[in-house]
């Protein structure tokens, strides 16, 4: 098993940097979908360039590299034990060579461990199989989708479709009002993995392992198969599109399998994947550990297709105004800007998500935020000599920030928040009597945005870890697009609003 470890670090490193061929197609389909020259079509086609980007650089898709969950089988006698020990020396070697960001933080301390190991990860599933070779599988999922998983316990009623029994026409209405609620948070277009039955611990699990099924597999049982396709069908037809900024795209791949449940429970849990879904697998020699065989279709053998080549669609009904700012911003810069506006931001700003925004509420700055611009972004960073590299930064889920982020503005004299998925009224208020916009990047493409960072000068709050520290970054050519402006509107409001009333369409019973 010399060489086992070796093999588990490729896993990651591919798993991590190069989507599968299967994730690409899904994605290019949603490229001819959304029409060319729409907010949607332009946060596609910055995703399609990203996936090429973190390919040719071999570096991380997104900056969040989830939670590492592995699901291996092997053959009876196989030593789980060793197996368990090079897993967690690869993922600290990954980690070390800026593949992973160190993920894995104490609960009660709040204590980033650094090397992605800790109490309960990486998780590892072992399965016993009667054949020779190992199988490793390996999904990184990260959290702002994560958080977007959702567990109905059936009978319910559900916002917009009304009573969900328990049938399959019960769990039609669940999968539906799952895709609704997540909105624009997990960096959608996403993949759905629904487990339906068993208990609210092995439901989640059956939802997660419908994730390793490939995008175009069809479904052995005929009536799952036949919701499948409806939900696919359907899904789009809610609006949300690409990031949530409205849109034809909304759900690229539904996989769902069900389990016996005891007489007094049904669940529907759905785990919820963004378009990020960075899964592969491998099979290895028993006795040497070597890879024998890749489980899904390889990104390199799948090219994302050119964006021009899609441009047959209406032309675009947006005005879209475009502004170069520079950083630090004037009341009067953010006040001029409107919702759909696009922003190229150039000189310094500031990443900080959930640990600063709690500390900022009764502490001071530690340096002058007049003016500033935050980026909801915790980057994967590498110290190379006594140099800080930003390997990956794309924005994190704003919503998160909602508690404290006016009153924050407010205090320091911040203009602007870059974010993902838009935040709520508390926010928009303050934008509004403040003056400050919410500028919304694209979520999960941190090669796209490492790219425009020339420099970082600096890093405060080390000891809320490296996903959390304050960064001090310098940016030249920064793209986002404004989607809460000082003058009231919302863009997720909007979407939200929409989606439920399309959501409404889908109440009859189908099934
Ligand atoms: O933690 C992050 O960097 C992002 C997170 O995956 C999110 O979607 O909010
Ligand atoms: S930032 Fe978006 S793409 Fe990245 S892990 Fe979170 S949900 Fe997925």
């Amino acid at each position: 098993m010399q060489q086992f470890q070796e093999s588990v670090y490729d896993l990651i490193v591919q798993t991590s940097t190069v989507l599968p061929a299967d994730v690409r197609r899904a994605i290019n389909r949603a490229k001819e979908k959304e029409n060319a020259g729409t907010r949607a079509a332009l946060a596609v086609s910055t995703i399609s360039d990203n996936i090429t980007m973190a390919e040719e650089q071999l570096s991380p898709i997104c900056q969040d590299t989830g939670m590492p969950t592995f699901i291996i089988h092997c053959p009876a006698g196989a030593n789980q034990l060793e197996m368990t020990r090079q897993i967690q020396a690869a993922i600290v070697q990954a980690t070390k060579d800026g593949k992973l960001r160190p993920n894995a933080v104490d609960s009660i301390t709040g204590t980033n461990s650094g090397d992605n190991l800790g109490e309960g990860t990486p998780v590892i599933h072992y399965e016993q199989w009667e054949r020779e070779e190992i199988e490793i599988k390996l999904i990184l999922k990260g959290g702002g989708c994560e958080n977007k998983n959702i567990q109905y316990s059936l009978p319910a009623e559900l916002e917009g479709l009304g009573k969900a029994g328990r049938d399959l026409d019960g769990i039609r209405k669940c999968i539906l009002h799952a895709v609704y609620q997540a909105q624009g948070q997990g960096c959608g277009a996403g993949f759905i993995g629904v487990g339906i039955g068993g208990d609210r611990t092995t439901g989640y699990e059956l939802a997660k392992k419908q994730l390793f099924r490939k995008v175009d597999d069809v479904n052995p049982h005929p009536d799952l198969q036949k919701l499948e396709d409806y939900v696919m069908e359907t899904a789009d037809q809610l609006g949300i599109g690409t990031m949530g900024f409205g849109g034809e795209s909304t759900l690229l791949g539904c996989k769902i399998g069900a389990m016996h449940r005891l007489p007094a429970s049904f669940f529907v849990s759905v785990a919820y994947n963004c378009w990020a879904y960075r899964r592969q697998g491998v099979t290895l020699d028993a006795k040497t550990g070597a890879i024998q065989e890749w489980l899904y279709e390889q990104g390199t053998a799948q090219k994302m297709t050119d964006p021009e080549m899609n441009d047959v669609h209406e032309p675009d009904t947006e005005q879209r105004r475009e502004f170069k700012l520079q950083t630090p911003l004037s009341e009067e810069d953010v006040r001029q800007l409107k919702v759909g506006d696009v922003v190229l931001l150039s000189g310094p700003m500031y990443t900080g998500r959930d640990a600063l925004h709690k500390y900022l509420v009764d502490h001071d700055a530690p340096v002058d935020l007049n003016g500033s611009v935050i980026y909801h972004c915790g980057p994967v960073m590498m110290q190379e000599d006594d140099k800080w590299i930003v390997k990956a930064a794309g924005p994190t889920t704003s919503i998160r920030e909602e508690p404290y982020q006016g009153e924050i503005m407010k205090k320091f004299g911040i203009r602007a928040v870059i974010g993902k998925g838009g935040m709520g009224p508390k926010t928009l208020a303050a934008l509004q009597e403040h003056g400050g916009v919410y500028l919304n990047a694209i979520g999960g493409a941190a090669q796209y945005y490492a790219k425009t960072i020339q420099g970082v000068h600096g890093v405060d709050f080390m000891e809320f870890g490296i996903p959390e520290a304050m960064w001090h970054l310098e940016v030249e050519g920064f793209a986002a697009i404004v989607t809460m402006d000082a003058h009231g509107n919302s863009l997720h409001a909007e979407v939200e609003k929409d989606s439920l009333a399309r959501l409404a369409k889908f109440k009859d019973p189908v099934f």
